[in-house]
């Protein structure tokens, strides 16, 4: 909570900090994502290898940034349900699948945007 004296920009940069540390939280202990950072490293390094253009670039970034933002929900979700709900039940499992397959579709797409910038400078 933030205290009421604050001014409106000091509120936005604390909630900024709030922010940053929940990323940085999500980065030190979700396995998922610092896999996902690694990808985004990897890819980075080739699009600057392959010279990849602009519009390639807004997609590259735009796919990482879907991937990593939707995966930073599904671990949300997760804690929310084994918080509310630390035992086994059918509804908990239902949710987080589908919190999973919102990342996983995330990813196929990435994945063919991945295809389309990369294949025909590869083969
Ligand atoms: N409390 C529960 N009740 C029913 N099914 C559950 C429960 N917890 C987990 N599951 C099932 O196990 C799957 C994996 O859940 P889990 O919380 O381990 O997520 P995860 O995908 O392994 O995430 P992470 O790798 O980030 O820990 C869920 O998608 C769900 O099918």
């Amino acid at each position: 909570m933030s205290g009421k004296k604050d001014s409106f920009l000091v509120n936005r940069l604390k909630s900024v900090g709030w922010a940053f540390k929940g990323a940085w939280l999500l980065l030190r202990t979700e396995a998922s994502i610092q896999i996902q950072f690694c990808v985004a490293i990897a890819v980075t390094i080739a699009g600057f290898y392959f010279d990849i253009s602009k519009t390639e670039w807004l997609f590259q970034v735009a796919m990482i940034g879907l991937v990593m933002s939707i995966e930073g929900v599904n671990t949300t979700i997760e804690y929310i349900a084994d918080f509310i709900h630390p035992e086994f039940h059918t509804s908990i499992g239902r949710i987080k699948d589908v919190a999973a397959g919102a990342v996983f579709i995330a990813s196929i797409a990435a994945i063919i945007v991945a295809a389309i910038i990369y294949y025909p400078k590869l083969f």
